[in-house]
């Protein structure tokens, strides 16, 4: 059993990663990605702050937005960040135990893993996805390779997804993307928001452009 990833995150198809040394600037940089389109928000918990975090984005962007949880590790990291409002929830390894608390608690999880191995054993553990990482470990055509023997486990890459890679990984079969460092800059360090916001009108267009030619449209 699995909790469906959101109707949000399936139509948009990109998670913009909120890694800071500080949750200082995640708010104007968020407010400025939701403009052009970016509806997932995933706040990691090397953030420091970064459970208060969650509480406020999800307060500030709206419905139309989802803020989840990154970097989660253990049930306590869980708890808190439900507490705070998250979402959905994501780790960068598989852990089946912490898999199945996020399922008893309904909430989408999406584990971290390389090999086939790891990304099975999440995906039979009840993931509502899988995340691919580090993606630029392996490029798109390995998505190609792990639906041979899994044809139906959704693969989300994550881990050096680049404005150049997004458009392709939509292409090779996933669901979605997730871009931190290539997408935020150094927004999320006080940077420059207007070059912000030529990088998110990039991966939006690129991956919408896919998205469209995957369905045939
Ligand atoms: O867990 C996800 C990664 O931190 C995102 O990596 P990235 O900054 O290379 O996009």
């Amino acid at each position: 059993m699995s909790v469906p990833l959101s109707p949000v995150l399936l139509e948009s198809r990109v998670i913009a990663v909120l890694r800071a040394a500080d949750a200082s600037f995640l708010r104007p940089a968020a407010e400025m990605l939701a403009e052009e389109g970016v509806r997932s928000f995933e706040v990691t918990l090397t953030t420091a702050g970064g459970v208060d975090a969650i509480a406020d984005l999800a307060g500030s962007l709206g419905p139309d937005a989802e803020v989840g949880a990154g970097t989660v590790l253990t049930v306590e990291d869980l708890e808190a960040v439900l507490a705070a409002g998250a979402r959905y929830v994501v780790t960068p390894h598989t852990d089946p135990g912490l898999i199945r608390a996020a399922v008893r608690r309904g909430v989408p999880i999406v584990p971290g893993g390389l090999t086939p191995t790891e990304l099975r054993t999440g995906w039979a553990a009840g993931a509502s996805a899988v995340k691919l990482f580090p993606a630029s470990a392996v490029g798109p055509r390995y998505v190609k390779d792990l639906h041979g023997p899994f044809p139906g486990m959704p693969v989300i890459p994550s881990g050096g997804v680049d404005r150049a890679s997004a458009g392709e990984w939509i292409r090779v079969g996933c669901p979605a993307v997730s871009l931190g460092g290539p997408l935020l800059g150094d927004a999320l360090a006080g940077g420059d928001l207007g070059e912000l916001r030529l990088r998110a009108r990039e991966v939006v267009k690129g991956v919408a452009e896919a998205a469209a030619e995957v369905s045939g449209g």
